[in-house]
């Protein structure tokens, strides 16, 4: 297996804004992140980060460059393979937690298991209470989403994001609508994860404080990286 789990090799991506005009974000950009490491991405706003984190998500490809998942370059893999690598292989934790309100805790971790046709429907439920208790909320599995509090409902969508055990969690601002207690203990649950089960990190933060405890910080500026 290869020692990173990432590799992005000079990769660019352009949108097309309507011609003759075309908008560069990403310039260039070369980035590895090993196996088990938790990784902050900062920058200013509009600078590239949620675009960057689209295409190492395989949500979007890039204009041009290579990403690697896991030694794969992802630029030979059709959209059905891409769908399934990024499925077994990623897990999304987005600032608005994007949880469906009207359903349980449980149900919404359930929710990535029961669209993978290959996950054993007999363990579905178990495996999201395992995650509940995971995240501290072991006795929240029948509250709605929409009756937690903000702190709350980050923890069920970490444990989301842990459900298919992911390889990677990419957090796209996870704290940036919590009180910093909130912000604080989400993080921390995220580090002892990633701790325990080897799990790898990348979160955009704009957060110093829980930057410097991450194992690595980048920086994005104008679409390049401005630091290792
Ligand atoms: N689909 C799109 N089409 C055209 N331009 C886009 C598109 N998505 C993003 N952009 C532009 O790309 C640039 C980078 O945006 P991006 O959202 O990646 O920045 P960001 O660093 O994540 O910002 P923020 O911190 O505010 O979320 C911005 O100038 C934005 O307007």
């Amino acid at each position: 297996m290869a020692e990173e789990i990432l590799r992005l090799e000079r990769v660019c991506k352009t949108y097309n804004v309507g011609l003759p005009s075309e908008a560069e974000v990403l310039h260039d950009i070369d980035l590895e992140l090993d196996h088990g490491e938790f990784l902050a991405l900062m920058g200013p706003s509009g600078s590239g980060k949620s675009t960057l984190l689209n295409i190492v998500g395989l949500l979007d490809r890039p204009t041009s460059g290579r990403l690697l998942i896991k030694g794969r370059d992802t630029g030979l893999l059709h959209d059905n393979e891409l769908t399934h690598l990024r499925g077994h292989t990623i897990g999304f934790v987005f600032q608005h937690h994007l949880l469906i309100s009207a359903f349980t805790a449980r149900e919404n971790i359930m929710m990535p298991m029961l669209a993978d046709r290959g996950f054993p429907s007999a363990e579905i439920a178990a495996r999201a209470d395992h995650l509940l208790a995971e995240v501290g909320l072991g006795r929240f599995g029948n509250n709605l989403a929409n009756n937690m509090s903000g702190g709350q409902q980050q923890r069920v969508a970490v444990a989301r994001a842990l459900a298919m055990n992911p390889d990677l969690v990419l957090a796209d601002e996870p704290t940036g609508n919590l009180d910093s207690k909130s912000a604080d203990a989400v993080f921390e649950l995220m580090r002892r994860v990633n701790r325990e089960s080897g799990t790898s990190f990348l979160l955009v933060t704009h957060n110093l404080d829980l930057a410097r405890r991450c194992d690595r910080i980048i920086e994005v500026v104008d679409g390049r990286i401005a630091q290792h």
